[in-house]
């Protein structure tokens, strides 16, 4: 069996452990042909490819990144209509492929489940530092994440406390603040704003001052999609990704400046990006992408296109793509509410 793999949208830490426990258990256990495209469908596109094989893995559990690129290329050119997946189809002939491995989040497993619906044996292993798939508990790289975003608040409150400033952390979340919220429980957030649910900038305020009063300073964690109720829209940069969404960020750039005018109490923004992406996966992640990697290669072996190797509990399970794509895992009320009662 010869296996395309490739990965699609943000990287997230765990893909190279990922790319070698599927690599390990499908070529070396299993006798697979697999070949990596380079930077997602354009290496499909353009024909740039790598072998993978256990030379080509060698040390990478524990590196950031993915060696063999990923981008926001889209698949197809159009919709897809019938003639985009002919198109589709004889390429993926012309490769020799019997089958696909498609390591990404939301968007790329709802292309997983379009192609497995038009006929080509698929398997998916999903990652996001989001945590935002559905279907699975924890995707590899949110650890990491969280791990450096619970650093930078660390390290925000101990200067923060010294000027007895209010110190906001923007981290990433489009759609979803599990970054947030999981990073704000772990470094004690004093509030933490979340795309799900609103709030308005009185009730920050509130709780900033309040903090004040007892003696303290503010960290607050705000995800990147936070809108403020009311008429509060997502604060957006110039450009758009390679998906032709909005970029987002900046909205800890235009929080700071409010509070700081309406509580009297001085406030600084830091925005984490990328930092928070980059660099060495955590021991959990390296073992949840080795796992998943190796699930899906142990799928394939049994022909179970159009499933997703998703964590439950403590084990890896295929499950159908239906169970995955089509709504994103947000933050739950009850996750919500029992942080806010603490808030301030
Ligand atoms: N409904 C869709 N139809 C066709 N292509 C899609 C669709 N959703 C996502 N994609 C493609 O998959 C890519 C990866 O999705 P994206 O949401 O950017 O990242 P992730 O897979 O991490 O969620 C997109 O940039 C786009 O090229
Ligand atoms: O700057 P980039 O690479 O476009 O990515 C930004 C987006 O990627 C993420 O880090 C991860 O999103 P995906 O899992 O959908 O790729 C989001 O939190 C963020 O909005
Ligand atoms: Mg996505």
């Amino acid at each position: 069996m010869r296996i395309g793999v490739l990965c699609s949208g943000g990287d997230s830490p765990g893909m190279n452990a990922a790319i070698r426990g599927a690599t390990l258990r499908g070529v070396d256990v299993h006798g697979f042909e697999m070949v990596g495209f380079v930077d997602g469908w354009r290496g499909f596109h353009e024909g740039e490819t790598v072998e993978l094989d256990r030379p080509a893995v060698r040390g990478l559990s524990g590196q950031g990144g993915v060696f063999i690129g990923t981008s926001r290329v889209p698949p197809f050119d159009g919709g897809p209509g019938e003639a985009d997946l002919t198109d589709f189809r004889a390429r993926f002939a012309d490769y020799g492929l019997d089958a696909f491995m498609l390591i990404g989040g939301n968007g790329t497993q709802r292309v997983s489940s379009i192609l497995h619906d038009s006929g080509i044996p698929v398997v998916g292993l999903p990652k996001t530092i989001d945590n935002d798939l559905d279907g699975t508990d924890y995707t590899f790289g949110f650890d990491t994440a969280v791990s450096i975003a619970t650093e930078a608040i660390d390290r925000l409150r101990t200067t923060g406390d010294s000027h007895r400033r209010c110190m906001v952390l923007e981290v990433m979340g489009r759609d979803a603040g599990w970054i947030a919220l999981h990073a704000g429980m772990a470094g004690g957030a004093q509030a933490i704003l979340v795309p799900e649910f609103p709030e308005s900038i009185d009730q920050v305020c509130d709780w900033v001052t309040s903090v004040r009063d007892r003696g303290r300073s503010s960290l607050v964690v705000v995800a990147e999609g936070f809108a403020l109720a009311g008429n509060g829209s997502q604060v957006t940069r110039d450009g758009r990704d390679g998906f032709g969404r909005l970029r987002l960020g900046g909205v800890a750039e235009s929080l700071a400046p409010v509070i700081e005018e309406r509580t009297g109490i001085e406030t600084r923004a830091t925005v984490l990006g990328h930092v928070q992406r980059g660099g060495a996966p955590t021991a959990f992640d390296r073992v949840l992408a080795t796992r998943t990697g190796i699930a899906g290669a142990d799928a394939a072996l049994h022909e179970d296109w159009g499933t997703m190797a998703a964590l439950r509990g403590d084990r890896i399970e295929m499950i159908p793509f239906a169970d995955a794509v089509g709504r994103l895992k947000t933050v739950p009320d009850d996750r919500y509410a029992e942080v806010r009662l603490n808030f301030g």
